[in-house]
Order: C-alpha cells, then sequence, then structure tokens
C-alpha cells in the first residue's frame, strides 16, 4: 500500500464507517499479523522513546516487511530531531511522518518537504480551540488526528486511552482530512465514528491487555466494529 492517503474529508453528517484503521504502537509480528487479518489500513510505529511502544530500529526493517503492502507505515515522534525520523523512515520505510508534540506548522513544512512523505499533525485537543487551530496547517501538513490532550505531568502526549468531548467536532468543516484517536475501544468506536464522522480511527491502548501489549481478538473486534459503524 502507498503512502497516499485513501482518506476524504468527512463532516459529521456523514454517518459513514470509518473508511481507514489505524492501529498505533505495533512491536511484535503477532500484533501486526492481526492487524492485517482484521484489515487494518494503517500501522503505528512509536519512535518516541518513553513509550511502552517504542520500536527498536533494529525491530522496524522486519515489521516493515510484514506490513508491505498491507497496512501504510505511520511513524510516530514527539519533537524528533530531523536526525532520528531520517533513521526511523529508512528503517521502518515509513509511508506518512505523524507529528505528536508541538510541532508548528513550518516544521511540519520542513519535515514534509525533506522526505517527501505525508505528514500527520496530531492537535491535541481540550476545548474548541485546540480543533481551530488544525487550520494553521493547511498547507504545510496532509492529515490532522484530533486526539485527547493528556494531563500536565503526564508520561506520555499520547497513547493513554484519554477520550475527549467528541461534540467538539460537531459541524467540524477543516481544510485538512482528518482522523479521531484517544480513548477508542473496541466497545465505543461505532458511536464514535458515527458521532463525528471521522475517516480514521486510531487506537492504541484501547487494543491491549497491558501497557504495551496488543491483543490480537480486540484489534478484530475494534476493526469490525469501526466498519460496522
Ligand atoms: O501510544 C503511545 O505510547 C504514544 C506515546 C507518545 C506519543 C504518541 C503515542 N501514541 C500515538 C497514537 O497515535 C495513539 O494511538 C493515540 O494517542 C491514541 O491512544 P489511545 O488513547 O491509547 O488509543
Amino acid at each position: 500500500m502507498s503512502g497516499a492517503l485513501p482518506l476524504t474529508r468527512r463532516s459529521m453528517n456523514d454517518t459513514r464507517p470509518a473508511s481507514a484503521i489505524k492501529i498505533c504502537g505495533v512491536t511484535t509480528r503477532d500484533a501486526l499479523d492481526a492487524a492485517i487479518h482484521a484489515r487494518a489500513t494503517h500501522v503505528g510505529f512509536n519512535f518516541f522513546p518513553p513509550s511502552p511502544r517504542f520500536l527498536h530500529l533494529g525491530q522496524a526493517p522486519a515489521l516493515a516487511a510484514q506490513a508491505e503492502g498491507h497496512l501504510v507505515r505511520v511513524g510516530v515522534f514527539v519533537d524528533a530531531a530531523d536526525d532520528a525520523i531520517a533513521d526511523a523512515v529508512a528503517a521502518a520505510r515509513l509511508d506518512a511522518i505523524q507529528l505528536h508534540g508541538k510541532e508548528d506548522p513550518a516544521r511540519a513544512a520542513q519535515l514534509r518537504a525533506r522526505f517527501g512523505k505525508p505528514v500527520w499533525k496530531v492537535m491535541s485537543v481540550a476545548g474548541p480551540d485546540d480543533i481551530a487551530r488544525a487550520d494553521l496547517y493547511a498547507g504545510t501538513a496532509d492529515f490532522i488526528l484530533f486526539d485527547a490532550k493528556t494531563p500536565k505531568g503526564a508520561a506520555l502526549p499520547g497513547g493513554l486511552g484519554l477520550a475527549f468531548d467528541w461534540n467538539l467536532l460537531r459541524a467540524y468543516r477543516g481544510p485538512l482530512p482528518w482522523g479521531l484517536a484517544g480513548g477508542l475501544s473496541p466497545a465505543n468506536v461505532a458511536e464514535a465514528v458515527r458521532g463525528t464522522g471521522a475517516s480514521l480511527v486510531d487506537v492504541s491502548s484501547g487494543v491491549e491487555s497491558a501497557p504495551g501489549v496488543k491483543d490480537a481478538e480486540l484489534i478484530r473486534a475494534f476493526c469490525l466494529n469501526a466498519r460496522g459503524a
């Protein structure tokens, strides 16, 4: 599968099932296999060292090869340096770069130009202003992922299973295609898609049995429910 995003802009009134599903924080062959069999469309490889889902560069080539032709490979970075991103792009043969830190529009544009990959910008959402800020990335990023803002002092800026108020996306009409993350699980993903019209849903801890340990059955149920929304 190429890095091109099979995503269209969606609105609140569009209640079709999510067309794309990203399983984030995959570190093992078994979890990747589960995502492929469940017909997820994207996989997230996490390159933020403090994360329990951190993927060591040495493990990346094998997983990249396994995903080839099945899943779009998205690298997750938090205010990372160019060299660290370059190493991960090469090792994991990344199709897209997800920026999960405080990267501003200029940084997104610079990384897109340097690596020639679609850039996803995560907007950490606590209120309406955080949704509106996504518009600043028009022309510099390719895709917006709305995720819950984690509390001050939290160990991680994502992957904590926290949801934000999906009503904030009601009637959202942004310039960029966008997806929804944060606190999604097999139990709530259908409602989340129906309530927001997200064209992509992203999950990490909601398909785990423990932090960093993906569960094949939860991956299967999540994908099934996201498509059946
Ligand atoms: O998952 C992590 O450990 C993580 C750490 C640092 C930055 C981002 C991280 N995850 C990125 C994702 O895209 C997650 O899937 C997203 O935050 C949703 O996580 P969850 O609420 O656990 O489903």
